[in-house]
């Protein structure tokens, strides 16, 4: 027998019958409201923003292929060498079939898009909302701009398998170190990391491997996680080798494994098990 329809009500997986039955549906109840508002300012409703931000993101970026993450000043003017040193790696990087990933805003930033994308590579955005107006680079295949500076840090970890840095200021300070203290730590495979301009560059690296190794506060391998260069192809080319010692090590650890488990199972048919 049928129920009425008036004696039941579904609403998506549930089932109401009789006096049960609210007067309103579920999507009444969601469209005729609004309520209070200050919730949209608690951490609970953050942390769904957050969420969005990460399906964003990956959303955007899981099909990108082997990328390159550059990093460099946001206020570094066009007229500046050190632009056209951007743009130039920017376009050898597309070249050589890598995407470039930025942070998507002027300077260092807009150089590599710009580079990269004159010569027909892909070019990405990860731009990020700052206090005043500003949109992403006019340079940008394809952006996002995030609200959340870890959520954006997340993408360039994952999507990218180097790090190119130019010179700047904090911000690039902030993503150099996060870098090598990834690669540090184990928290990452090994990817390369490399420093462009040795003049800009030269005293930090200097005061890393004199001042930081002399007071032990580094081991004595972590320098060697930078690359210093001031050529574009040499970057390139860094990169490149880097990726194949990479798929090498990949390569070899992967025979050990198959060897180890071979001569496992020869010993278990030897002894019968
Ligand atoms: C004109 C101006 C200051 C705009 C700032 N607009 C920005 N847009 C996008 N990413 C940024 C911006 N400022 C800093 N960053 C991030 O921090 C780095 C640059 O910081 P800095 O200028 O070196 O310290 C960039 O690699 C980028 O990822």
């Amino acid at each position: 027998m049928t129920e009425s329809r008036s004696n039941v009500r579904r609403a998506g997986p549930l089932t109401y019958r009789g006096q049960a039955i609210p007067e309103t549906t579920t999507d009444q109840r969601l469209l005729d409201r609004r309520g209070p508002s200050d919730w949209v300012h608690t951490d609970p409703w953050r942390v769904m923003r957050i969420q969005s931000e990460f399906v964003e993101g990956f959303g955007l970026l899981s099909e990108v292929g082997q990328a390159v993450s550059v990093f460099g000043s946001a206020r570094i003017k066009p007229d500046s060498p050190y632009y056209a040193l951007g743009e130039r790696i920017g376009a050898k990087l597309a070249e050589a079939g890598y995407t470039v990933i930025t942070g998507g805003g002027p300077g260092m930033m807009e150089a590599a898009n710009k580079g990269a994308k004159a010569a027909g590579g892909p070019s990405i955005g990860l731009g990020i909302e700052l206090p005043f107006e500003q949109s992403l680079n006019e340079h940008i295949d394809m952006g996002v701009t995030f609200r959340y500076f870890f959520v954006r840090k997340t993408m360039f970890v994952k999507y990218s398998q180097a790090f190119v840095v130019l010179p700047g200021g904090f911000g690039t300070l902030d993503e150099l170190f996060e870098a090598i203290t990834l690669v540090q730590t184990g928290k990452v495979t090994r990817f390369p990391v490399v420093l462009v301009g040795t003049e800009f560059w030269g005293g930090l690296v200097e005061w890393i491997r004199g001042r930081l190794l002399d007071e032990g506060v580094i081991s004595p391998s972590d320098p060697d996680l930078m690359y210093l260069t001031d050529d574009a192809d040499e970057v390139v080319e860094t990169i490149r080798k880097a990726h194949v010692d990479l798929e090498r090590r990949r390569f070899e650890a992967e025979q050990v494994e198959e060897t180890a488990h071979e001569v496992q199972d020869a010993q278990q048919a030897g002894n019968g098990t």
